[in-house]
């Protein structure tokens, strides 16, 4: 019984609640449906300022329209977080370029200085890298990801209370310093990276729990939804935010929920396309166990992927290196030398 989804579901977060403050019981069984089913939907009615997300992608446009001599003095090689700016075809994703430009950054903490050598995730602490003489995107980009934050709190708690879990069921892994990740991103067509084809990001799973991405009005996102061929386009949507799950809720629940695949193809020549992912994620040294799921969910849990080019790690830092490593080499042969010998010979 097989349907093949065809169309990406849209929720009113606004409607999550009931007036007692617990979760609306309408709102839980759609949301559970769309990410079992889909693992991706969209969201409108999230609490946003009056066009914030707008103003943010003008001022991430901005940003990218700036010579890339300014751009580069942000270069993530300097960074062991992998923070900060990455050239237009630096980034791989399956072994090619990606035809995209963007900056990544996450929570302002301190470097931690020496980590255990078990856990060299934990160097993924750390500090941005923003431009100081356009302070608007640093101001724009962490007001979203505390918008975002909040959001995905919400999601992911109304998700806990599908699978018949506590609405805080997941609130531990997140407590202390949660390490969430942000995005900014410009992609480029006609051919401006050649070696990247029509790839405007090549096709992946997320690492964390929930995705929240604001996309603009170009398109290219596409889903390909648990165990079929057909992709399906994620339709530009004013006001919306594109939702879908990452790796972290497949393995906690053994497949019931998965970490859609997904990618993006490159605009067509002169067409510039901008978005803002948002990862919400635990902290790095969170281990997330298997969910004890009620009876009649546990009978569709499908099972992790078994995807040898991408193993999948209940360690959440361990897990996000492993993406980190993957898909900037340069940083990863400058700051994590050992590792990328490592596994280069496993
Ligand atoms: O830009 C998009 O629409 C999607 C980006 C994405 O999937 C990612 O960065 O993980
Ligand atoms: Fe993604």
């Amino acid at each position: 019984m097989n349907n093949v989804v065809t169309e990406i579901p849209v929720l009113d977060i606004s409607t999550s609640r009931d007036a007692d403050g617990s979760f609306n019981s309408k709102f839980v069984a759609d949301l559970l449906d769309a990410a079992h089913r889909v693992g991706f939907f969209q969201i409108v009615g999230y609490a946003s300022k009056e066009n914030q997300a707008q103003e943010l992608l003008d001022t991430v446009a901005q940003f990218f329209a700036k010579p890339v001599d300014e751009k580069i003095k942000l270069d993530n090689r300097n960074s062991a977080q992998f923070r900060g700016y990455t050239r237009l075809g630096t980034e791989i994703t399956r072994g090619r370029a990606d035809s995209r430009e963007q900056i990544d950054y996450g929570p302002e903490r301190e470097a931690l200085g020496v980590v255990p050598a078990d856990k060299p995730y934990l160097n993924l602490q750390g500090p941005n890298q923003f431009p100081d003489d356009f302070p608007q995107l640093r101001e724009q980009a962490m007001d979203w990801a505390a918008l975002m934050h909040q959001t995905g709190h919400e999601l992911l708690s109304a998700i806990s209370v599908g699978l018949g879990l506590g609405e805080d069921y997941f609130d531990e892994p997140f407590s202390g310093a949660p390490a969430w990740m942000g995005k900014l991103v410009h992609y480029v067509g006609g051919g401006l990276v050649p070696e990247a084809g029509n790839q405007g990001v090549g096709l992946h799973a997320d690492y964390g729990f929930v995705t929240l991405l604001l996309q603009d009005q170009v398109g290219g996102l596409q889903v390909q939804p648990y165990g079929q061929e057909e992709w399906i386009e994620v339709p530009p949507t004013p006001g919306a935010l594109v939702v879908n799950l990452g790796e972290m809720l497949e393995v906690a629940t053994d497949g019931y929920l998965m970490a859609t695949i997904h990618r993006v193809i490159a605009p067509p020549a002169n067409v510039d396309r901008y978005s803002v992912p948002f990862f919400y994620s635990p902290r790095l040294d969170a281990v997330i166990d298997k969910v004890q799921l009620p009876e009649h969910l546990a009978a569709e849990a499908r099972g992790v992927s078994d995807d040898p080019q991408n193993p999948m790690l209940a360690s959440y830092g361990a897990n996000v290196l492993k993406g980190w490593l993957r898909a900037h080499p340069q940083t990863a042969a400058l700051h994590y030398p050992q590792l990328v010998k490592n596994r280069a010979t496993a």
